[in-house]
């Protein structure tokens, strides 16, 4: 058996800990009847730990970490990147979920913007991450608040949760819808103008 770790204050460990998380796989193996040493599942608890490091690689990045490169254009419309791929983790089953997110934002007065790809590096860094659908559409929209400060922002999300599709209820092809409106995309005109680009096929 590993140590018990020492958890910090937002229930993390220092850092991601490979080992631990083989001899758990290898434990999950055994506990649903599998032999962990038979020749296919030898080397899966190491590759499922590898696996698993990427998977929930965002608990390792800040937001900060990715909006690096912000400019100063003087443009104050509207900016919307859809159609962002997500491969996210529902943290009550740890299984996926995919979809994509359609993230927007109206820069502050001075114009401050960043890089097209830095919106979906930001996605990634929620996604990325044992989630909830909910959570991770907000924390798209408060992070992209916070470090551009723009005069508003709009994260819809739509994706399939396998939870639904594969097991338990099994829906497959029900799709899940999230938004968070911030700031001056909350006035119906302007929201209804990202809507309509946004469902705009
Ligand atoms: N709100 C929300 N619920 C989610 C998300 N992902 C999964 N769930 C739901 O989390 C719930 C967990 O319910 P429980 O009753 O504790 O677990 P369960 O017995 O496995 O539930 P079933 O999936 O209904 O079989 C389920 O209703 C899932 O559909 C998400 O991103 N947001
Ligand atoms: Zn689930």
């Amino acid at each position: 058996m590993t140590d018990p770790v020492t958890l910090d204050g937002e229930g993390q460990i220092g850092e991601f800990d490979e080992k631990r998380a083989e001899n758990a796989v290898r434990e999950l193996l055994i506990a649903v009847g599998e032999d962990p040493d038979r020749e296919g599942l030898r080397e899966t608890p190491a590759r499922v730990a590898r696996a698993y490091k990427e998977i929930f690689a965002g608990l390792w990045q800040e937001p900060q970490d990715v909006l690096t490169t912000t400019f100063d254009l003087g443009h104050d419309e509207m900016v919307l990147v859809k159609d962002i791929e997500v491969f996210s983790t529902c943290e009550h089953h740890l299984v996926p979920f995919r979809g994509v997110a359609h993230v927007g934002y109206i820069p502050s007065t001075s114009g401050k913007i960043t890089g097209l790809s830095k919106l979906a590096r930001l996605v990634d860094v929620y996604a990325r991450r044992p989630q909830v659908q909910e959570r991770l559409t907000t924390q798209i929209a408060d992070s992209l608040m916070e470090i551009l400060e723009p005069r508003g922002v709009i994260v819809v999300v739509e994706c399939e949760h396998m939870c639904m599709s594969m097991r338990g209820i099994r829906k497959p092809g029900a799709k899940t819808l999230t938004s968070a409106v911030r700031g001056q995309l909350r006035d119906v005109a302007t929201r209804n103008e990202a809507m309509s680009l946004i469902m705009a096929r």
